[in-house]
């Protein structure tokens, strides 16, 4: 487990800027956590402070309950073995072929020649790159260098891995086969995995939980499903809205939605569905218990990673009892709900 109690992070120059200002958070064993945020929000220094490349100027950093902010420098290169780490520009050393660059961190160690053959064919092979062990960094593609940064990290068996914009110099299919590798490691080896990302898509596509970051404050966390079906700070409703639009169609706006109930209205109502809830018969039980009758104005389905979520705008048709009676039963049931407004009949 990593704990990060009460971080801040002063750098001092000329002007000082204070990068980290109490950070608190719990990753567990074995999860995909995510840390988002605009640039400038504090997320490298936050990632480098858990391996302590970056000292915390206050506050602790607990890894599996040993606290990594009284350690020596020689104690925390130790401790770094366990905690690998992969970067945006892949910091590959470029006279040394893909084999040498996984071997390098071996050979630091002391690995013996059989030893390091034996680590780097496995390596290359979980990473798919045995064709290509002769080659030389400027021989390979983008996703490809990521791949031998992703194998160098994993060679001296890290229970933690560290990801530092790690797909940001990628294409988005090369960041799909990247992230893909990034999971399959984290499945088959039960390797804790932290990203930091600007990208709410890669949370998306692979995050357990998320955390935002801005100014140097985490404005909020949570299970990613919880986070994209519900999100409550104005920064995490921001970036949700980069991957999944929330917005009312232009159509409906149009509608004249108002605020009050009145007769000769109908009730616009928003309903969220996550998990198993997406199968509930929503629409159907209303019309059948209070004889209204709903349309269906817009629907959007997504999954993140396999739970589904979605939502739908549904107009609730009836005398204003109906819809109210309507509405209050939608309430209880586990589906998030919201009344839109009122829109005119026969709109
Ligand atoms: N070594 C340093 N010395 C002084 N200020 C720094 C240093 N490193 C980072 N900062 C400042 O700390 C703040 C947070 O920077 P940080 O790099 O952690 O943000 P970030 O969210 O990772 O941004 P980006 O995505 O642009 O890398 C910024 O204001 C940055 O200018």
């Amino acid at each position: 487990m990593i704990k990060l109690e009460n971080i801040t992070k002063t750098y001092d120059g000329k002007a000082q800027v204070h990068a980290l200002k109490g950070v608190n958070l719990t990753i567990e064993d074995g999860e995909i956590f995510g840390i988002i945020g605009k640039s400038g929000a504090g997320k490298s220094t936050l990632v480098r402070c858990i391996n302590m490349l970056e000292r915390p100027t206050s506050g602790n950093v607990i890894i599996d309950e040993k606290n990594l902010t009284n350690m020596t420098d020689a104690q925390l290169r130790a401790e770094r073995k366990h905690i690998g780490m992969i970067f945006q520009h892949f910091n590959l050393l470029s006279s040394r072929t893909v084999f040498d660059n996984i071997a390098f961190p071996l050979e630091l160690i002391g690995a013996s020649k059989e030893a390091i053959q034996k680590k780097v064919a496995d390596l290359l092979e979980l990473v798919g790159l045995t064709d290509r062990q002769f080659n030389y960094p400027a021989q390979l593609s983008g996703g490809q260098k990521q791949r031998v940064g992703i194998a160098r990290a994993l060679a001296s068996d890290p229970n933690i891995l560290l990801c530092d914009e790690a797909t940001s110099a990628l294409d988005p299919q090369t960041t799909k086969s990247i992230l893909e590798l990034l999971k399959d490691i984290n499945q088959r080896l039960g390797i804790t995995i932290v990203i930091i990302t600007h990208e709410m898509a890669v949370i998306k596509e692979i995050c357990n939980r998320v955390a935002v970051i801005e100014g140097g404050v985490i404005k909020e966390a949570g299970r990613v499903v919880d986070v994209f079906t519900n999100p409550q700070s104005q920064t995490m409703k921001d970036f949700v809205k980069s991957v999944i639009n929330m917005e009312l169609p232009a159509g409906i706006a149009k509608m004249g939605i108002t605020d009050q109930p009145a007769p000769g209205y109908d009730m616009l109502v928003r309903l969220r569905f996550k998990g198993a809830a997406t199968n509930e018969p929503v629409v159907a039980s209303v019309v059948q218990r209070f004889h209204t009758y709903v349309s269906v104005l817009y629907g959007n389905i997504d999954y993140i990673q396999d739970e589904p979520f979605g939502y739908l705008i549904v107009v609730i048709m009836g005398s204003m009892e109906q819809q109210a009676k309507a509405f209050e039963y939608i309430k209880e049931l586990p589906i998030g709900s919201e009344v839109l407004g009122y829109v005119p009949r026969n709109h």
